[in-house]
């Protein structure tokens, strides 16, 4: 049985409807990415899982409970990243560890988890003087001290440098690989493929697509993007006749073709029996940026091989 089920989830506020039928179940022991623009109902959704919103239409279940009837059980299964408002800033680590750990019946040993999470060293560190890296791990510390089995972790690494981001992550998979599910939600792409094992795109309120995050990449209209300088001008229609050419576009003298790995071989042959060389010869494969423009707003975002364009020139 999932241990998160979330079917027809609806939610209004002031009339304006806001998650719009969303429905996902989420695993035991999976990372399970919400992932979206800004505004698109993910925060909203979550906050009906931990119970925090009732919502209009629709169900959910964690572990099989109702999170809004059965709060207090619920409560005890999930833990939940804080927001930085509600830490006092002369509240110590340790004092924030023994605080929250005070309201669960068998929390974790908070020393343990502070080496865990590298904050030993910060236990008489007042809140405000941690650094932005060092608060994501104490709000992750504090969303495992009631020794939940899901954890719900909401753009968690947001305006973090890319180092902590990395650590954060690393974190995030420990969590995991001590048993413990991770609802994660974010608008990093990079985090949600690296770290999730499956990721809802929700856009609008709705589920734009469900999948692993290969799935995702693979409904990309390229996966494939290749650029290259020919020695000697190509004619463009025998370029867009390929096999599974998406695109053909040029900049100057450089050419660039969003397809397959297909066309990328035919590609080859062709420029052999042509006597062209390739200068530059670059061949990136499709992200889930692209999957993400393609699935989240297909007529104003550009095509899939446009998307990689500044990927790709760097
Ligand atoms: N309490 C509220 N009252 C009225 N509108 C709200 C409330 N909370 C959120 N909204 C609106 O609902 C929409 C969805 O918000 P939500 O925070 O769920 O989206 P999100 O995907 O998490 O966005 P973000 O990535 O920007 O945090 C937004 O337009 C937001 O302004």
């Amino acid at each position: 049985m999932p241990i998160i089920e979330v079917n027809g989830l609806t939610k209004a506020y002031g009339g304006r409807t806001v998650v719009d039928g969303v429905s996902f179940s989420v695993e035991e022991g999976e990372i399970f990415g919400i992932l979206g623009p800004n505004g698109a109902g993910k925060t909203t959704t979550v906050e009906c899982v931990e119970g925090l919103r009732t919502p209009d239409a629709g169900t959910v279940r964690v572990a099989g409970l109702d999170p809004v009837a059965d709060h207090d059980r619920v409560t005890l299964l999930l833990g939940a990243q804080l927001q930085e408002s509600a830490l006092q800033a002369k509240l110590t680590v340790r004092e924030a560890l023994e605080l929250y750990g005070a309201f669960y019946p068998r929390p974790a040993d908070r020393r343990p988890l502070a080496d865990r999470l590298g904050l030993a060293e910060r236990l008489d560190t007042r809140f405000a003087k941690l650094s932005g890296g060092q608060k994501q791990r104490l709000f992750i510390a504090l969303a495992l001290v009631g020794n939940p089995r899901i954890v719900v972790l909401d753009e968690l690494t947001t305006g973090l440098d890319p180092r902590a981001r990395r650590d954060t992550w690393r974190l995030i998979e420990d969590v995991r690989d001590s048993g413990v599910t991770v609802l994660l939600v974010t608008h990093f792409m990079e985090e949600a493929q690296r770290l999730c094992d499956r990721v809802a795109v929700v856009d609008k309120g709705r589920v734009a697509a469900l999948d692993t995050p290969a799935g995702l990449i693979g409904r990309a209209a390229a996966s494939t993007v290749v650029s290259f300088t020919p020695s000697r001008p190509l004619d463009e229609r025998e370029l867009a006749a390929l096999p599974d050419v998406n695109s053909v576009t040029r900049k100057g003298d450089r050419v660039r073709l969003a397809g397959s790995d297909e066309t990328v071989n035919a590609l080859l042959s062709l420029l052999a029996r042509h006597r062209v060389t390739a200068g530059q010869l670059r061949v990136v494969d499709a992200t889930l940026d692209d999957a993400f423009l393609d699935l989240t707003a297909p007529a104003a975002a550009p095509a899939a091989g446009t998307a990689t364009t500044d990927r790709e020139e760097t």
